[in-house]
């Protein structure tokens, strides 16, 4: 299955279908070479770090600012009808995702080796949709595994065609905004960055790097942002509270990143909704190099293991009634911006996600931002929508909402 996909970010794809599932929460020693320390380095020094985040402030204002006017002009248009939560905000984060790759957001573009012009919706399916769709399609093989020898060409053709038009499009992506970078426009993004900074790296290792900022960028945060606006359209108790928070400290102004810190129960529905709705369910493998002892087990060398963070965040014995969505559990007046980790969400260790910060700044924001400007109520039927689908927990059904202005 690793073959399928040959990147930093498919590795930790692929690596998640090899599923260990467990009840214990374990942590061994991660694979962590050079190469992951300099690429790691890369996307927190251009793209993920608190400096560089501060660079790409204005992107994700235009990011919140551009949703809430979509949902303004629905509720002026259709007051009466629910609102597609993820097809205005998935499209925004993709946009976000474009920028911090490439300095800029990309209608359409000519891609050579496909012979086709593909729209920015093309562009998704491509670079987002597609492959996290491929990174859990089943070939029955992986269950048989003594009958491997068997063909299965059209699981194989479909995969191979995937990664084709992948690689195709970002080499066409690449090759364009390289000519922005080489007429010296001043532009802010990671294309430049590598092309300046990374020149040991090759043009497929530069591509990967790239698409590895726009999947994860338009994917996990979408989801935990959706999990969050379902769980407060459900509980309108919840919702009241945030809201009076968020009234209490900004007044008639606009909530703001820099205004977070001061909304301890924004950043405990944040916590909550990581807890309860985990977006990557499991932490990529761990390749065990030596023998090891961990919580009472003996690990041999050249083991792999899994951690099941579904598993963490659901347990009776850490969790009291793990099925409830209750925020309370993480209220705490002296909560910390930078306290991300109060559940095992963003996995852990050397290899802990690059981009929990930048998901919180996001997912804070908007949930702020979309409470303090609408009411919002689920359709009806909404409720029993809590089907997952994908690698992460996706909403199977997207969320349906009737939203009303609150001025
Ligand atoms: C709520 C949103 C997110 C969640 C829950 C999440 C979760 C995770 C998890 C569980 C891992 C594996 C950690 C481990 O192996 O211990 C990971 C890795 C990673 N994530 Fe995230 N992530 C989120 C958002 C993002 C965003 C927005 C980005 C950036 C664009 C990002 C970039 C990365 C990278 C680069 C890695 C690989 C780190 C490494 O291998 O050292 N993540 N993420």
């Amino acid at each position: 299955m690793v073959t399928r996909f040959s990147s930093i970010s498919t590795r930790k794809l692929s690596n998640a279908l090899k599923i260990l599932t467990s009840d214990k929460c374990m942590v061994a020693t991660s694979d962590y070479d050079d190469f992951h320390k300099t690429v790691k380095r890369h996307i927190l020094t251009n793209v993920l770090g608190p400096t560089a985040l501060k660079r790409h402030r204005g992107h994700r204002d235009t990011l919140i600012d551009n949703t809430s006017k979509q949902f303004h002009a629905h509720v002026k248009d259709y007051p009466l009808r629910a609102v597609s939560f993820r097809e205005i905000f998935e499209s925004e984060l993709f946009g976000l995702a474009m920028k911090e790759a490439l300095g800029t957001d990309v209608e359409s573009i000519y891609v050579d080796e496909l012979g086709t012009t593909l729209s920015r919706e093309e562009m998704f399916r491509v670079l987002v949709k597609d492959p996290m769709a491929g990174a859990i399609d089943v070939d029955w093989r992986d269950f048989f595994p003594y009958l491997k020898w068997i063909p299965n060409k059209s699981f194989e053709m479909k995969i191979q065609k995937m990664y084709f038009r992948r690689e195709a499009l970002m080499k066409a992506l690449i090759r364009k905004h390289s000519k922005r970078v080489a007429s010296s426009e001043e532009v802010n993004s990671y294309l430049n960055y590598l092309l300046a900074e990374a020149k040991t790296l090759s043009e497929k290792q530069v591509a990967m790097l790239l698409w590895e900022v726009i999947i994860e960028t338009s994917d996990t945060t979408l989801v935990t942002t959706e999990w969050a606006m379902y769980e407060l359209g459900k509980n309108p108790n919840l919702q009241d509270r945030l809201y009076q928070e968020i009234q209490s400290v900004c007044g008639s102004e606009k909530i703001t990143e820099e205004k977070l810190c001061q909304h301890p129960y924004l950043y405990a529905v944040f916590h909550e909704t990581l807890r309860k709705h985990s977006p990557v369910p499991l932490v990529p493998m761990r390749y065990v190099h030596e023998d090891t002892q961990l919580g009472g087990y003996y690990v041999p060398s050249n083991s792999e293991i899994a951690i099941n963070i579904y598993g963490c965040n659901m347990d009776e014995k850490q969790w009291e009634n793990p099925e409830d969505f209750n925020p309370e559990r993480f209220f705490d007046k002296k909560s910390d911006v930078m306290d991300l980790h109060k559940t095992m969400a963003f996995g852990g260790g050397k290899r802990v996600c690059a981009g929990s910060l930048q998901a919180m700044l996001i997912a804070c924001t908007a949930i702020g931002r979309f409470i303090q400007e609408f009411e919002w109520r689920l359709k009806d039927g909404e409720e029993e929508n809590v089907g997952t689908l994908g690698l992460t927990t996706q909403k199977l059904h997207p969320l349906q909402a009737i939203i009303k202005s609150r001025n």
